[in-house]
């Protein structure tokens, strides 16, 4: 089984290149479900003040690459030959997939710090903080878990400053790619 998994900044495009991946038939196991599915079983609801808690909870516990390591039944657990994990943080939740999933592909997807500021302001979330310093914490704040770190052991780099079709284009030609490699 070949596993890819897939790092940015906020807003460089994980979320559309996993949209991608499903469009074309490929699962994408969303780390976060792990931490949805704890908070769930505890009986509180989903918030986000609950699954931040929930993270944090499962990484002093488990260490820091808890979250890749509960995600890995449920990776395990899809049929098709390639499989896309959604939600990787930092080099240490990387090193965890590679031991297991010697075939792990990592994919570093870059869009400028203007073009990401503005896609966020229209992606209105509501975790969504478009002020220019707000992104550049939010940047620093990842960057600090191990982003930066998990971004240079990338073996592919997608740019996504062009339109989605460009995007599609190039997340298109390295699912095929990957499945036809041996
Ligand atoms: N090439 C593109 N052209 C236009 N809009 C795009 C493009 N790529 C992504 N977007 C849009 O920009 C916003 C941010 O992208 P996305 O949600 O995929 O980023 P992300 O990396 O998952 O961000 P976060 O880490 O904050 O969740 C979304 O609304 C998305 O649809």
């Amino acid at each position: 089984m070949r596993v890819i998994g897939v790092v940015g900044l906020p807003g460089s495009g994980k979320g559309e290149v996993s949209r991608i991946a499903r469009e074309n038939g490929i699962p994408v196991v969303v780390m976060g479900d792990a931490i949805r599915r704890r908070v769930t079983e505890a009986g509180m609801p989903p918030t986000d003040k609950n699954l931040g808690e929930m993270s944090r909870h499962l990484r002093e516990e488990m260490g820091m690459d808890a979250i890749a390591r509960l995600s890995i039944p449920a990776i395990e657990s899809q049929t098709s030959s390639v499989v896309l994990v959604d939600g990787i943080r930092g080099d240490y939740e990387v090193e965890t997939f590679k031991r297991r999933f010697p075939e792990f592909l990592l994919i570093g997807i870059r869009a400028s710090f203007e073009t990401r500021l503005a896609r966020l302001a229209r992606r209105g979330r509501s975790d969504d903080m478009p002020a220019a310093e707000d992104l550049r914490c939010r940047d620093e704040r990842e960057l600090g878990w191990g982003l930066g770190r998990a971004l240079e052991q990338a073996d592919t780099v997608i740019e996504n400053d062009g339109t989605v079709e460009d995007l599609a284009v190039q997340v298109r030609e390295l699912l095929r790619q990957a499945g036809d490699r041996p």
